[in-house]
């Protein structure tokens, strides 16, 4: 067990004693603990055993739960975590406009293709909502993700990346587009109406896609092209995620509690080595299964325990949380420190970029949740102690800051995303002189620089004090690493290590104003640079203007 710091409630960096539940399967970095301001941890808390010292009585055990219970669902109003009815209308009628513009692409898209007149006239396309939207989990500044699902003669470079995205580019509501056309997951993203959308691109063998096409139904997913099938998977797994949940609404409130804990905890966004939407989501399934008549207290509870104790690196399988012994078929999996299962055939894991870093960030963040949850008699118990924003300046003495800029503010947006994808990279570099790095998610701006701009930190845990990173050779391969396939302008890039000190007043990492920090970019206006594009089935037909590539924010992943 990791031991707290007494002063700050914080969990030790690395364990400093043996640890005795076998949670940790590989040896824990050989670094120096940083006791906060006392010396040795204190012993872990009493095992849960101390509740038995009570005469028990069942009732009070239950109401206490239901209290818990409900001071969580009020800790989650209070946060403004569900989306007021205006939001939800905002989104409900974007959508809806999304559908009709779908709808008329299609048409014109088989007017160019020449097709006979009757099947132009019964020819459809649809959008099919998933991610946290389709979860029904999304909060405030979530993206909706919206699959378009049309029939298998409209292609994507051509109707799909041209025609549709001019047709959107056009419309009023929509602004910042972008193509991203290199991501395992090719989509368009944009915003509409002020929400951000990821679309994608399916392409089924039917002439006619239903509005709410099953796409779990094989007759749809006949002979379709391994674009299309990587795009459906986001749409399949949701879609099973939500037919396996015993109560779908004890799941969405557990897991809008679980992606705010790892927001406000940093340890959300899959790009930088945490958990995505789609991981939280699989594992808070996996708990509502095995606890299908637990409450929403007892839930987050079961969270914490269960995977504090996770024998990592076995797979999460939802399968194995219904007590299944194994799936019919599973991908080879590449190594992953944290495997995690998608529940819907052919059952591949989903991507990962965890490592042993953020790894040990995670169990470490599953073990603290679990010994601040487990006593339900803990008298001076506040949720609010539990979503404490991660307090990185106490915790690193040093930081490896990334300063990235663009002259040109509408340029920022393409370099920023660029260089994020190749941050796994990066980390790999940092742990590997390192050992250890913790990269907060969060976006900064430097305020005092006339240039566009966003910075990271990224906590550090030097082997000895006076140990430096070789800025210039880690400057140098991360370098080699960004330099290929950037098609833009590239912007400027600093790398430099700071002391917690010297971290500017803006990034204020211990308080409250986590919330919101996100830095809002504008992109390119493509206009400026397109090409013409001719129809590859009417000669001399000229289909629209192409865009030019934006690189994938995901190196591998439709998010
Ligand atoms: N690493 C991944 N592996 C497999 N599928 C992924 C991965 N990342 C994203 N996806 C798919 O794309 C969908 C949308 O991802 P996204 O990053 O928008 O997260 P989200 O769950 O919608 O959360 P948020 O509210 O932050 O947008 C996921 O539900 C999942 O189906
Ligand atoms: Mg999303
Ligand atoms: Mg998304």
């Amino acid at each position: 067990m990791v031991g707290f710091c007494e002063t700050c409630m914080e969990l030790e960096p690395y364990p400093s004693y043996p640890i005795t539940s076998g949670v940790f399967l590989y040896s824990p970095p050989p670094f120096p603990v940083i006791h906060h301001s006392l010396p040795p941890p204190p012993p872990p808390p009493p095992p849960s055993r101390v509740l038995l010292s009570f005469p028990f009585n069942p009732s009070f055990f239950f109401a206490m739960d239901h209290q818990r219970s409900m001071s969580l669902l009020q800790f989650m109003n209070d946060e403004g975590l569900v989306p007021s009815q205006e939001e939800e209308d905002k989104r409900k009628k974007a959508i809806h406009k999304l559908k009709q513009i779908v709808s008329s692409w299609i048409k014109k898209v088989a007017m160019q293709h020449q097709l006979p007149k009757h099947q132009i006239a019964v020819t459809s396309a649809t959008v099919l909502t998933y991610g946290s939207y389709g979860l029904g989990v999304h909060s405030p500044e979530s993206d909706i993700d919206a699959l378009c699902v049309a029939p298998f003669f409209a292609t994507i470079a051509e109707d799909f990346f041209v025609v549709l995205y001019n047709m959107l580019k056009r419309r009023p509501e929509v602004s910042d587009i972008q193509c991203v056309k290199g991501a395992k997951v090719p989509l368009m993203r944009f915003k509409f109406d002020g929400i951000s959308v990821d679309l994608p691109y399916a392409r089924l063998r039917v002439l006619y896609v239903p509005e709410n096409v099953d796409i779990l139904n094989p007759f749809f997913l006949r002979n379709i092209d391994d674009t299309s099938w990587k795009s459906l998977s986001g749409v399949r797994a949701n879609k099973r995620i939500l037919q396996l949940v015993p109560n779908v609404e004890k799941f969405q409130s557990l897991l809008r509690i679980l992606k705010f804990w790892a927001k406000r905890r940093g340890l959300y966004g899959a790009l930088l080595g945490y958990l995505g939407g789609i991981h939280l989501a699989i594992l808070a399934a996996y708990v509502c299964l095995r606890h299908p008549d637990a409450t929403l207290n007892a839930l987050t509870t079961n969270f914490f325990r269960t995977f504090a104790f996770w024998p990592w690196p076995k797979p999460v399988s939802l399968h194995e949380a219904m007590l299944l012994t194994s799936v019919d078929t599973i991908e080879i999996r590449p190594f992953s420190f944290m495997p995690i299962l998608l529940p819907s055939s052919p059952y591949e894991f989903c991507h990962s970029n965890v490592t042993k870093s953020t790894c040990y960030r995670i169990r470490s963040e599953f073990i603290r949740g679990h010994n601040m949850t487990r006593d339900l008699l803990k008298p001076d118990f506040i949720w609010d102690n539990v979503f404490q924003p991660f307090p990185y300046s106490k915790r690193y003495s040093q930081f490896f800051k990334i300063y990235l800029s663009t002259s040109d503010q509408c340029e920022l947006g393409n370099w920023v995303g660029w260089v994020k994808s190749r941050f796994p990279g990066l980390l790999v570099i940092l742990e590997g002189i390192q050992g250890f790095c913790d990269p907060n998610p969060t976006e900064y701006v430097d305020n005092e620089k006339t240039e566009a701009n966003v910075v990271f930190y990224w906590g550090l845990q030097p082997v000895d004090k006076n140990s430096l990173v070789d800025i210039e050779s880690v400057d140098g391969e991360f370098m080699k690493i960004i330099r290929n396939g950037y098609e833009g302008s590239p912007g400027r890039m600093e790398l430099s290590i700071i002391i917690a000190s010297q971290l500017p007043n803006n990034a204020m990492f211990d308080d409250e104003t986590i919330k919101g920090r996100k830095t809002c970019w504008r992109v390119i206006d493509y206009d400026k640079k397109r090409n013409q594009v001719y129809s590859q089935h009417v000669p001399h037909c000229l289909v629209g203007h192409v865009a030019p590539t934006c690189e994938a924010e995901y190196l591998s992943s439709g998010g």
